[in-house]
């Protein structure tokens, strides 16, 4: 039976950023988000980690659908932008299938470790993949994934990166045994936590925490299969990770349909101020005071003279 308990001797001493921080906050929250903006509202909010979300990124950069239309190459540039827009927040970048076997494998983690990300998703899905909480996935044979969780470990090397093996086999005919054994079989093969999507229930919840090996992450969607929890309730079922993947990209479309809505009828923003940010807190969110104290700093520079 697989041990339940956190077990970081499974893939040795290595201790990266989200080591740390689970081991400081028992349990990690990240907001899904999708962009420069949405990742600067995180980091003001004091969030230490943030998810960059494929679905979320995939709708805000194409507007499309998570249906596996977003390339590894758009995925870098945007995580590129969100890690360079809040430096304080360690991100997990969901890198999808990662692009292909395992050279496109090596490639993707190096391209995601260069944006300056605290690590990545990978899933075995096969492609083109589709959200986790979708119909019609499949999955490809659990050795090929292996294969590319190690080929992903040892693109990492010494990196402070934090690899988080996913499957979607739930939702296939192997169902929950299935999924739970390539959890464990893609710790083996070297990843740091793993993460089983999409289960349906509170005890299949327990299931995967209780036959699961090391550090776990679970998935909150708005809508999907997963039933909504608290940290504390994901902490107490065993959990170490959460991904709020959809929650900033739902509430912004939220946002935009209803003032954008009124604004279509009335032709003015006037009575609706309330619902929006002022001038100067936008300012300050993107960061304008201290970028002009750095630009005043240069209007007075002189060359010194000998
Ligand atoms: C986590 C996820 O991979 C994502 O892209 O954010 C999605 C989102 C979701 O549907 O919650 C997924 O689960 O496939
Ligand atoms: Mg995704």
């Amino acid at each position: 039976m697989a041990d339940s308990t956190v077990s970081v001797a499974v893939n040795g001493p290595r201790k990266t950023r989200m080591h740390r921080l689970i081991e400081e906050e028992g349990i990690v929250l990240m907001p899904g988000i999708y962009d420069a903006l949405s990742a600067a509202v995180l980091q003001s909010l004091g969030f230490r980690a943030g998810f960059v979300s494929g679905y979320a990124v995939s709708a805000s950069r194409l507007g499309m659908p998570d249906i596996g239309l977003l390339t590894p190459p758009e995925m870098a540039d945007a995580a590129r932008a969100i890690c360079a827009a809040a430096p304080n927040v360690a991100f997990i970048v969901d890198a999808d299938t990662g692009g292909g076997n395992a050279l496109n494998v090596q490639r993707t983690v190096r391209d995601i470790i260069g944006t300056g990300a605290a690590g990545l998703f990978l899933e075995d899905q096969v492609w083109p993949k589709k959200c986790g909480h979708m119909q019609g996935k499949q999955v490809i044979p659990a050795h090929e994934h292996a294969a590319k969780i190690a080929a992903a470990r040892e693109a990492i090397g010494d990196s402070d990166f934090f690899l988080i093996a996913r499957t979607d086999a739930r939702a296939t005919a192997g169902g929950l045994s299935d999924a739970i054994a390539r959890a464990n079989l893609y710790m083996e093969a070297g990843a740091d936590a793993c993460f089983v999507e999409a289960p349906r229930s509170d005890d299949e919840m327990r299931e995967v925490c209780k036959r699961t090996n090391g550090f776990r992450a679970a998935n909150m969607l708005e809508g999907g299969y997963t039933p909504l929890h608290t940290p504390q309730e994901l902490k107490e079922l065993g959990f170490h990770l959460i991904v709020h993947s959809t929650t900033a990209v739902y509430a912004s479309a939220r946002a935009l349909i209803d003032v954008l809505k009124v604004m279509k009828e009335e032709g003015t923003s006037r009575d609706q101020l309330h619902k929006l940010t002022t001038f100067e807190e936008f300012n300050s969110l993107i960061g304008l005071k201290k970028l002009n104290e750095i630009g005043a700093r240069y209007d007075k520079f002189q060359v010194p003279s000998n």
